[in-house]
């Protein structure tokens, strides 16, 4: 489908309201229920996935822990999760549920204060996937995998609580997968990831290239990284509604940017951004990408894009944790 190609200049606030037999919406994420709120209020499971930089969001990080199920420690994220604390006393309050990696990055002290509070702690070598990617198999097995629970609590006291040392993880969720009928039956987790942004330049593009892969290989996850500036997340191609409450929109974010990072795409539609876009081609390499843009839609925007796109939106930090 093509068409001409337009920008619209809008007004501060407009109604953003879609026909749904012209335009295809599929998808609808709210943005509070990405982790914002407790997992309790939303009928998604939040996981909390901790990767290895200094947490630097600062009181939101006890609420997006508050707001998860379970959490999750990428290997040296151990350490920064241990070093946010002042002492034990805190610390004992915020245990999380497994660490996992090749484990040459967690500290000996760090290793041994959580193997002592009965962590699940799964050491796995393989030097051909990342501790990021170990995490992410490891939460779908914890889901998906109606033994894996049972399984580590049986092999307590074996050697890696029973789980090969190399890529056992990986193992365990290849079956997984081979013995569920169809991934798109999966319930939805959100996977909120701090710390996967903004620092050294591979990781980070690491991080994106799993929003890309996680999109096809296990759908079932919503996952979005949060950062001490942004929130990230994937627009599938597609329709897609984005929803936010108006007030949230006022006081808790700023511009955005669609960002087409893993190929050239064609926004073909777009409602509720100060600058939306119609048949608009982007390309990061022809340096037409549609950034500092933001949201004027009361409370909702609406994306139609030909290929999945990454969205970036910034996030007033003080703001977010005075409104959650
Ligand atoms: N500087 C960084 N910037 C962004 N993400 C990071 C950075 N360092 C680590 N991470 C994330 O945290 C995870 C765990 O990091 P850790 O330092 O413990 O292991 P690593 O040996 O660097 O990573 P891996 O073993 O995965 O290659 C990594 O897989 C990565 O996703
Ligand atoms: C082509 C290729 N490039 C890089 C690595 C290195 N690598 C990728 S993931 C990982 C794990 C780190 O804990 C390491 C070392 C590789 N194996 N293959």
């Amino acid at each position: 489908m093509t068409g001409q190609e337009i920008v619209v200049e809008n007004p501060d606030i407009i109604e953003v309201d879609i026909n749904s037999e012209v335009l295809p919406c599929k998808n609808t994420i709210n943005l509070l229920n990405l982790g914002l709120i407790s997992d309790e209020n939303v009928n998604t499971p939040t996981v909390l996935l901790i990767l290895n930089q200094h947490i630097d969001i600062g009181q939101l990080f006890i609420k997006l822990w508050q707001n998860s199920s379970i959490r999750v420690c990428a290997d040296g994220a151990a350490n920064r999760l241990y070093d946010f604390f002042q002492d034990d006393e805190e610390r004992l309050k915020f245990i999380p549920d497994y660490i996992i990696g090749d484990l040459d990055s967690i500290k000996e002290d760090v290793f041994k204060f959580y193997q002592s509070l009965n962590v699940v702690i799964i050491k796995q070598t393989t030097q051909y996937s990342t501790d990021f990617t170990k995490c992410v198999n490891l939460i779908s097995v914890h889901y998906n995998s109606p033994s894996f629970r049972e399984y580590i609590q049986q092999n307590k006291s074996e050697k890696n609580h029973g789980i090969e040392l190399e890529s056992g993880i990986h193992q365990l969720y290849n079956e997984m997968i081979q013995n569920i009928e169809s991934v798109g039956t999966i319930p939805c987790i959100n996977l909120m990831v701090i710390n996967g942004i903004g620092g050294r330049f591979d990781q980070t593009i690491h991080s994106i290239t799993q929003l890309y892969l996680l999109k096809r290989q296990d759908p079932y996850f919503q996952m979005s990284f949060i950062t001490n500036t942004d929130i990230i997340i994937l627009i599938p191609k597609g329709g897609t509604m984005l929803e936010f409450d108006s007030k949230f929109r006022q006081k808790c974010i700023g511009n955005c940017g669609l960002l087409p990072i893993g190929e050239p795409t064609t926004i073909i539609e777009t409602c509720g951004l100060k600058w939306d876009v119609k048949h608009w081609d982007t390309n990061i390499s022809s340096g037409k990408v549609s950034s500092n843009n933001r949201f004027v839609g009361q409370d909702r925007c609406y994306f139609y894009v030909k290929d999945d796109l990454v969205l970036n939106i910034e996030i007033f930090l003080d703001n977010i944790i005075e409104y959650i």
